[in-house]
């Protein structure tokens, strides 16, 4: 029992890894299109002081964007303003603390973002962590539940007010919801969303994974619903070398280090997905999407479920308190 809880989930996400980089060796990253200049507009970003999160951010700076570095780590945060000022674009960058692992911090980003009266045209849900050992948030969820998921559920429902006044027919507002190829290996267990009964740090990453796809087709059914100009769509950005990676076990990451160098992505490459979702014309007005590599592309079967999304839905709400 618990040696199949453990290892399923593990093996299934280890298989995603090996399509995904088997895809890699014989495709290239996509190209991005050319980009319409984002003058004016206001991003937040959230894990934007590292990784893809700050690749995202930079480049969305170079547009003409205020892009907010939404994250929980001050140092990073002042350092990744400072290289983005440093490129000297004509847009705005600056970091404002989130813990997203924390309700309550979630809450209070939103009060002081909201009580600065700015727009809201882009929210990109990036920041995330993989495969840490058992370990449970102040308010008791699982950690990868709360950071990859619940949390951004949280904020994008207290933002969804602002994105809607802030976009128009035409000239959409954006989320986008940084999810991954592991959400194929992907299962909700609805009676048990913080992996209690039998921990497994693959089957909890999946989940959160899959978890964000779900969230995804049901925010875009109920913004198409009430005609606002708002979409949101799901990106999975490859396998790229970035710090997400530091908690696989140490021969794992022995392994990874030369396959990386080859074949992963480099941040920047990575994050053109979350870029391509965030700006470009091509994605004006389309959502409800799974991009990759620059198309959409067919999410788990799962995923799809609209009894599983609504469930998922109503069940977020209640957790988070909303
Ligand atoms: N690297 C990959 O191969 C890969 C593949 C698919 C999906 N992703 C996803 O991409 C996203 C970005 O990851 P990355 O690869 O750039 O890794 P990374 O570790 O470089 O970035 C993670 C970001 O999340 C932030 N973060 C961590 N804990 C936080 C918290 N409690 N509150 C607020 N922010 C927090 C970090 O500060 C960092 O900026 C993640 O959601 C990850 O799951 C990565």
């Amino acid at each position: 029992m618990w040696l199949m809880a453990v290892l399923v989930p593990l093996l299934k996400l280890y298989l995603c890894g090996i399509k995904v980089l088997i895809y890699q060796i014989f495709n290239r990253s996509f190209t991005l299109p050319v980009l319409p200049k984002q003058n004016g507009r206001v991003a937040i970003v959230t894990g934007g002081t590292r990784g893809m999160g700050f690749e995202t951010a930079r480049h969305l700076a170079s547009l003409g964007m205020h892009v907010i570095l939404a994250g929980n780590e001050r140092e990073e945060g002042r350092a990744a303003v400072r290289k983005i000022e440093e490129e000297g674009g004509n847009g705005k960058a600056e970091f404002v603390f989130v813990d997203l692992t924390s309700l309550k911090s979630v809450r209070h980003f939103v009060q002081i973002f909201k009580a600065r009266g700015l727009p809201l045209h882009v929210l990109v849900n990036n920041a995330g962590t993989m495969l840490v050992p058992e370990r449970q948030t102040e308010d008791g969820f699982e950690f990868h539940f709360c950071l990859n998921y619940l949390g951004h559920f949280l904020l994008t429902n207290l933002l969804l007010d602002t994105l809607k006044k802030s976009g128009r027919h035409g000239c959409c507002s954006r989320i986008v919801n940084m999810s991954s190829a592991t959400h194929y290996a992907g299962v909700i267990q609805m009676d048990d969303l913080n992996r209690r009964n039998c921990y497994s740090s693959h089957g909890a990453y999946s989940q959160s994974k899959l978890a964000l796809v779900l969230f995804t087709y049901h925010l875009q059914e109920q913004l198409t619903a009430g005609g606002f100009p708002v979409i949101v769509n799901a990106v999975d950005p490859g396998m790229v070398d970035t710090a997400l990676y530091d908690n696989l076990w140490t021969l794992a990451q022995l392994l990874k280090k030369p396959v990386a160098k080859i074949i992963f992505r480099t941040p920047a490459e990575g994050a053109s997905i979350s870029v391509y979702a965030a700006a470009s014309s091509e994605m004006e007005g389309v959502g409800g999407c799974y991009l990759y590599n620059g198309e959409k592309t067919k999410s788990s079967d799962s995923s799809y479920d609209s009894e599983l999304q609504a469930e998922m839905w109503k069940k977020s709400c209640k957790l988070a308190g909303i």
